[in-house]
């Protein structure tokens, strides 16, 4: 049977980055999606301002929703500090199977804990399955709609210290308003909008930035 799209990317990690190496991973999927097949990872543009902000916030606990095939989750552990590691939540177990297989190309296996499953069945055993206490920093890259209730789910499993970071992808495509609406009017949240452009594209998109208050 035909291949899928995140096979074929798989693939084109594996001829064309070197093992160990996270930035030729990071690369050799830029180029796949530039120059052969897009695909929805948050891409170079967006990915350097992801850089950015993981590289201020130095966080000791970290959760990523939605890994689909571990672009960002690789951006993101390759820059942790030692012996810190992430947890990225995917629902799509076909795309957990190569998630986990780019992860280890890229050599960060050690620092990942990829759990299959969704963010509203698994945000609230975060303190019993992982002895987690608050995320010093959350991605939010999964189901749009999922956004505004999972924030919320957040507050209310006390997963959030005055400090925390939010960053969301995608807020102007395909865009999430509720959420947008949500922590740019709460008093809880100090947000800040970063204009780019959906990955490997010319539309515009971009990230929210959400700082939680206490
Ligand atoms: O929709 C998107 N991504 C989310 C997504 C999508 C599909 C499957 C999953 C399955 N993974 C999953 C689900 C639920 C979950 N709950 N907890 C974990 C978890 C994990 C996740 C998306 C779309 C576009 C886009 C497409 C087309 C277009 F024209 C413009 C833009 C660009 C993006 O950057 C995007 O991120
Ligand atoms: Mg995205």
């Amino acid at each position: 049977t035909r291949s899928t799209r995140p096979q074929r990317m798989l693939k084109a990690v594996q001829k064309n980055a070197t093992k160990g190496n996270p930035k030729s991973v990071i690369s050799a999927i830029d180029y796949f999606c530039k120059h052969s097949e897009w695909a929805m990872n948050v891409g170079d543009e967006k990915g350097s301002i992801l850089d950015s902000v993981v590289t201020e916030v130095n966080p000791s606990t970290v959760l990523e929703l939605g890994t689909y095939c571990g672009y960002s989750t690789v951006r993101i552990a390759r820059l942790l500090s030692p012996g810190t590691k992430l947890i990225t939540l995917e629902f799509n177990p076909a795309n957990a199977a190569v998630a986990k297989q780019i992860i280890a190309y890229a050599g960060l296996q050690d620092k990942v804990i990829l759990v299959e499953g969704s963010s509203g069945d698994l945000i609230p055993q975060m303190k019993e399955r992982f002895g987690i206490t608050t995320f010093d920093f959350i991605f939010l890259d999964h189901w749009k709609d999922r956004y505004l209730p999972d924030i919320k789910l957040f507050e209310e499993c006390g997963l959030l210290r005055k400090g925390s970071v939010l960053l969301a992808d995608n807020v102007i495509c395909p865009g999430t308003p509720e959420y947008l609406e949500y922590v740019r009017k709460s008093p809880r949240y100090e947000s800040k909008y970063f204009p780019a452009h959906l990955e490997y594209t010319k539309v515009e998109d971009g990230l929210e930035k959400s700082v939680f208050l206490g």
